[in-house]
């Protein structure tokens, strides 16, 4: 098409320009009720969302074609977007019977994944955040923008793992990166986007944060923030379309720097292990994660706002303790909280709204919505009437009525509305004085033509005459066939059907064109109006965002005391000197499991460090997640699962919890533990809370046992973290009772014959044996396998007896011994054995040591060492 562009009708021509202008879109061209694509374009559409594809001729030629209806936009846009595609709706944007040519046609909106706003494809409970990074000199520029609720926050990181935490949090549905930054940082279902290198230039950058927020100084950290905001800014104006307006987005009135080291630091690892959002069994399907158990909000505001406490646990006493003292508040008056989770069950999404107001794509409705919503308000100012929390007063003293709004909304806008509109019905009566002249002046003529069928009845004696309306004709006067004489001389012939023909009288036809013409302006009237209304409100944009964010907050506190108050959670004391929990439960799993049994838990300064053992499927891991749980949730505000608590300011929680394969980053199980075993030991701090689960199981016996020694003796003698360390290396338990600030505790099971049955208590001492065989039978592995595995069991325990007549502390080297032997066997058995030496060497030889991670180093001389 572009090659002969010239030759192009005006429509194509049209259609090629707006394509070139949005060239890594594909453009949505409305043509009446559709929109349509062509070329390529429609082949590409039509094969992802399974449309027809038809051909348009003109006198230029022959083009492919598909149409997707208006009506029905979304779900075929959320196609495409899933396909990887960004859309530019190209919308008619004059009367097409007004146009003289062409109709004009402009993107009103560039629909992309981390910029939707359709209220369909987003989920009312969770952000939908588009990322941007920079980087400079000093460090980078990382910010994250909701374009459907305006929350825009922004960071510098100084650190490539910080940046890459901080993504894992906001998990951000698509990015922009500079021309100098990289997108490795992102995760592969992110789309990343290479947008203009100008937007992200300092200057152009500066300029548009001011424009929107003051001097980009009195906001940002430093440039490269600076940078990251402005071409997130000139995105959000990018993705909004042009429609020849000001390309300000009004509802941007506020963005929030933040210091990652404000928050309690939860890399993508600790999210995923500790299940906060999301729970994927083993066979891929969801179960519930700590937010679900946590969130009975009423509203998507609180919704959203619960999400991200939980994404980011404060680490200041004070704040945590305002939450605390608000959520305790509400756990003691059950009928204020009941009341006001009545009240917050009524509220819509004010912050999507405003910003759908002020991005002029709000209908009738939406303001109805937001009248409804500020119409709450004043109820729930009465309801903390009586409050005494710090917050909740605070809270109380930011929310406003906008008495303004309302009444403005409540005059203007008629009460049930259309959703269209251009087809009136969308202002109320009383509002305005010409608009309700105009509908005078089509009420007399409707009552006139009302009046008329009686009328025309008595003049003519036609009982059965009738008057009508359709689209085609307009009114008519219709006389059945046997009383065709009796028409008087006034009417005009119209439509002639089989038993009856159609008239009109000029004076019915006078009328008629007033009707029409009082009608059409009075639409008119009705937009114009209605624009002017919405404009205004959009104005309030700034104060109806103060309101839904303390309606956000209070509705999250409402649910964290609802829950606390159902689950009999406690109020944890913040700040100790370590963890003191007494009767600690897990909140997810006690809510499925029929009896669940409270553990406690104590880690000191002095004794920062635990070794978990038993049998599997004892309860080691949960014990250990719900440490970490009762530490977030603490942290986020929120009571915690237990009789009583007193935990630490924890800076960061690290995980190591069971093994996965990330095979789609080319990683073997040993590796990804490796890998998250490195980033503990060199960023854990003494308040960190360190959960260990079986490290070194993904390699020989021997190096496990090893690599679990020497990290249990690191986190001990250099970091000083809490730390549960769960493991089946019995022998690392001699290794506790070595260590000061160490200790062993263990997970009984009671065994009764060959039976085993989980007590699931925790208590002080290692485990005395590992039960696996019992497990195994009690899973259902075949008698004679488990009889086999018995046998085994006593056999190798009789060789090591023997062998060095010690079965406790050196057991680990016995095994190891016992590997070496049958190494050694297989070896010599092996007649192409100096061949394969031979090869272990030359590899050992060529490894380019200077390009090698050490840990890339280790599980390669790991590989040569077992080949060998
Ligand atoms: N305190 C508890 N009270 C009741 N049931 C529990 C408790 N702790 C764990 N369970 C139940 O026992 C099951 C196994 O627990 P968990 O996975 O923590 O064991 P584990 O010792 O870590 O096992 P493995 O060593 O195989 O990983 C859980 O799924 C849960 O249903």
């Amino acid at each position: 098409m572009a090659d002969h562009r010239e030759e192009l009708t005006p429509m194509m021509a049209q259609y090629h320009d707006l394509c070139a202008e949005y060239d890594d879109s594909l453009v949505l061209f409305q043509v009446g009720d559709f929109y349509e694509l062509f070329c390529e374009a429609a082949e590409t559409a039509a094969r992802i969302l399974e449309i027809t594809l038809t051909k348009r001729e003109d006198s230029t030629g022959s083009y492919p074609m598909a149409g997707i209806p208006i009506d029905s936009a979304a779900s075929y846009i959320e196609g495409l977007l899933e396909a990887g595609y960004r859309v530019a709706v190209a919308d008619q944007v004059e009367d097409p019977d007004e146009a003289s040519g062409i109709v004009e046609r402009s993107v009103t909106r560039v629909v992309t994944p981390g910029t939707l706003t359709e209220t369909e494809l987003l989920r009312s409970d969770d952000n939908n955040f588009v990322a941007s990074l920079t980087r400079g000199d000093e460090g980078y520029g990382l910010a994250f923008l909701d374009v459907s609720t305006g929350d825009f926050v922004a960071t510098g990181p100084d650190a490539a793992a910080t940046v890459r935490d901080e993504i894992a949090r906001f998990d951000p549905a698509e990015a922009i990166v500079g021309p100098d930054a990289s997108a490795d940082c992102f995760a592969d279902d992110c789309m990343v986007t290479a947008y203009d290198p100008g937007a992200f230039a300092a200057d152009a950058a500066r300029g548009r944060v001011a424009d929107y927020f003051g001097s980009p100084d009195a906001h940002l950290g430093g440039e490269a923030e600076v940078r990251a905001c402005g071409a997130l800014l000139a995105y959000a104006e990018y993705t909004r379309g042009g429609e020849g307006e000001d390309d300000r987005l009004d509802y941007l009135t506020h963005l929030t720097r933040y210091d990652p080291r404000e928050y309690m630091v939860l890399d993508g690892v600790a999210l995923r292990s500790l299940e906060l959002f999301e729970r994927r069994s083993v066979h891929g399907s969801e179960g519930t994660a700590l937010v679900d158990v946590l969130d009975e909000t009423a509203c998507a505001l609180g919704a959203r706002r619960l999400k991200d406490w939980l994404r980011r646990p404060l680490v200041d006493a004070d704040r945590i303790e305002a939450r605390h003292d608000a959520v305790g508040e509400l756990v003691s008056d059950p009928l204020t909280r009941d009341a006001l989770a009545d009240d917050l069950a009524d509220v819509y999404d004010l912050e999507r709204l405003i910003s759908k107001v002020s991005r002029r794509r709000a209908d009738a409705r939406d303001l109805r919505s937001l009248k409804a919503t500020l119409d709450v308000v004043p109820g729930v100012i009465d309801e903390l009437a009586d409050a005494e929390s710090d917050l909740l007063c605070d809270l109380r003293s930011r929310l406003d009525g906008l008495d303004d709004v309302r009444e403005l909304i409540g005059n203007a806008i008629h009460e049930n509305p259309k959703r269209e509109l251009t087809e009136g019905g969308i202002i109320a009566d009383g509002y305005d004085e010409a608009l309700d002249d105009l509908r005078g002046t089509r009420r007399d003529g409707e009552q006139w033509i009302d009046d008329l069928e009686t009328q025309e009845r008595e003049r003519t004696g036609i009982d059965s005459l009738k008057v009508g309306h359709n689209s085609v004709h307009g009114y008519y006067i219709e006389v059945t066939n046997p009383n065709l004489d009796s028409v008087p001389e006034n009417y005009e012939r119209r439509q002639t059907l089989k038993n009856s023909e159609r008239f009109v009288t000029p004076e019915l036809k006078e009328r008629e064109e007033e009707i029409l013409n009082a009608s059409a302006r009075a639409d008119d009237r009705e937009l114009d109006l209605f624009r002017e209304v919405r404009r205004e409100v959009g104005e309030a944009a700034e104060r109806v965002q103060r309101v839904a964010d303390a309606l956000a907050a209070l509705d999250a506190l409402c649910s964290l005391a609802a829950v606390a108050a159902q689950y009999d959670y406690c109020r944890p004391e913040v700040g100790a000197d370590g963890f003191e929990i007494e009767g600690g439960r897990h909140p997810v799993v006690e809510r499925t499991e029929e009896s669940f049994v409270p553990n406690d838990l104590s880690l000191t300064r002095e004794t920062p460090l635990a070794v978990v053992t038993g049998p599997n499927m004892s309860g080691k891991s949960t014990y250990m997640r719900q440490a970490a749980l009762v530490a977030v949730l603490a942290q986020l505000g929120s009571f915690v699962p237990a009789r009583a608590a007193r935990v630490p300011l924890v800076d960061r929680v690290f995980t190591r919890v069971g093994a996965s394969d990330d095979i789609a980053g080319g990683r073997s199980t040993f590796m990804v533990e490796m890998t998250e075993l490195a980033d503990i030991l060199r960023d854990a701090t003494e308040n960190s809370l360190v959960v260990l689960d079986e490290v070194g199981r993904g390699t020989s016996t021997a190096d496990g046992y090893a690599i679990a020694q020497a990290v249990t003796e690191r986190l001990h003698d250099e970091v000083g973290a809490y730390t549960l360390f769960a493991t089946h290396h019995h022998d690392l338990t001699a290794v506790a009772d070595d260590l000061d600030g160490a200790r062993n505790l263990h997970f009984r099971a009671a065994r009764e014959g060959d039976d085993v049955t989980f007590v699931h208590e925790v208590a002080e001492g290692a485990a005395s044996a590992s039960y696996g065989i019992e497990v195994a039978e009690q899973a259902g592995v075949p008698p004679g396998v488990v009889e086999r595995a018995r046998d085994v069991v006593t056999e190798r325990a009789k060789a090591v007896d023997e062998e060095d007549g010690d079965t406790d502390a050196e057991t680990g080297a016995a095994i190891d011994a016992t590997e070496a032997t049958t190494a050694d066997a297989s070896a010599s058995a092996d007649g192409g054995n100096a061949d394969a030496d031979a090869a272990v060497l030359d590899e050992l030889a060529a490894l380019n040591l200077a390009e090698m991670t050490p840990i890339e180093a280790l599980t390669t001389l790991n590989r040569l060492q077992r080949e060998l």
